[in-house]
């Protein structure tokens, strides 16, 4: 497969080694400071764009692939107000476009877990909620991109809270899901959620270890995308 890499970053370097490593040719290397090189490529040679570049350039870099019939997967965070009109004009096109806020296969079933047990303290009372998220100092955006799906994951399963707010920039309401969001080097990504009641506590978490998990996920779909359409996410990807 011939792929564009539109944000040659920490997560597009290791995207494009692996991607070499399963045999694909990688066309185009774009980061912030050689844009204007798109320019020179056939695009009719190019197979699949994949997007981890920065939350104030991710809808330019979407935009520009459905303009030009380009199958997109983005994991860019932190630009999701845009996500509607994205899908929209995916539609429009008729190109595929896959966003997951986090590729990782790991995370996929720890969303899946989320989900169940908050299925569960729904229907039992005295537990407080609350998520916390361990990123590296460099990250732009907070909270996580993963945070917000799995408070979406909580909020959708209790209908006692209403939206969630990011801790310490909003007055504390018990009607909201607090997430806390912490910059420690290097940590690549650690989610908890947290359930407290005065006798008991459940935890459960996911810590990456390193960035591999989120890149091989977006080459895997990346192989998966070609011949499909619409807006697509990691449910139309996994069997589970
Ligand atoms: N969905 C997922 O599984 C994951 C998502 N991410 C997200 O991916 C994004 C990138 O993460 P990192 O690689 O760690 O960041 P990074 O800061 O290392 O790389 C971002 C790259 O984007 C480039 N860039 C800036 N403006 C651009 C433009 N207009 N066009 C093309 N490239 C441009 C920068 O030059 C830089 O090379 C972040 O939003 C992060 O939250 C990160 C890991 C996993
Ligand atoms: O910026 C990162 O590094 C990561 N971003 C994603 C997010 O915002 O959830 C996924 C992963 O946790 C790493």
């Amino acid at each position: 497969m011939n792929i564009i890499i539109l944000g040659y970053g920490k997560m597009g370097k290791i995207i494009g080694e692996i991607a070499e490593t399963r045999g694909h040719s990688i066309l185009a290397k774009i980061d912030e400071n050689n844009r204007e090189t798109l320019n020179d490529l056939d695009l009719s040679k190019v197979d699949v764009a994949i997007e981890f570049s920065q939350p104030e350039a991710a809808v330019t870099n979407i935009t520009w692939c459905l303009e030009n019939g380009i199958p997109i997967v983005s994991g860019t965070t932190g630009w999701l107000e845009h996500k509607p009109n994205i899908e929209k004009l995916a539609i429009e096109k008729g190109t595929p476009f896959f966003y997951a806020s986090n590729f990782s296969i790991g995370v996929n079933v720890f969303f899946k877990v989320n989900q169940y047990l908050a299925k569960l303290m729904g229907e039992t009372a005295g537990y407080q909620v609350e998520i916390e998220e361990i990123h590296h100092t460099a990250k732009k955006d907070a909270p996580s991109g993963t945070a917000i799906t799995l408070a979406e994951g909580i909020l959708e399963a209790q209908s006692g809270l209403k939206g969630w707010y990011l801790s310490g920039e909003a007055p504390e309401n018990g009607q909201k899901l607090p997430i806390i969001s912490k910059r420690i080097d290097p940590a690549p990504g650690t989610h908890i959620i947290r359930y407290q009641s005065e006798i008991d506590d459940i935890e459960i978490s996911h810590t990456a270890h390193s960035r591999q998990g989120f890149a091989l996920g977006a080459v895997l779909v990346a192989e998966w995308i070609p011949g499909k359409s619409g807006v697509l996410n990691m449910n139309d990807f996994l069997s589970f």
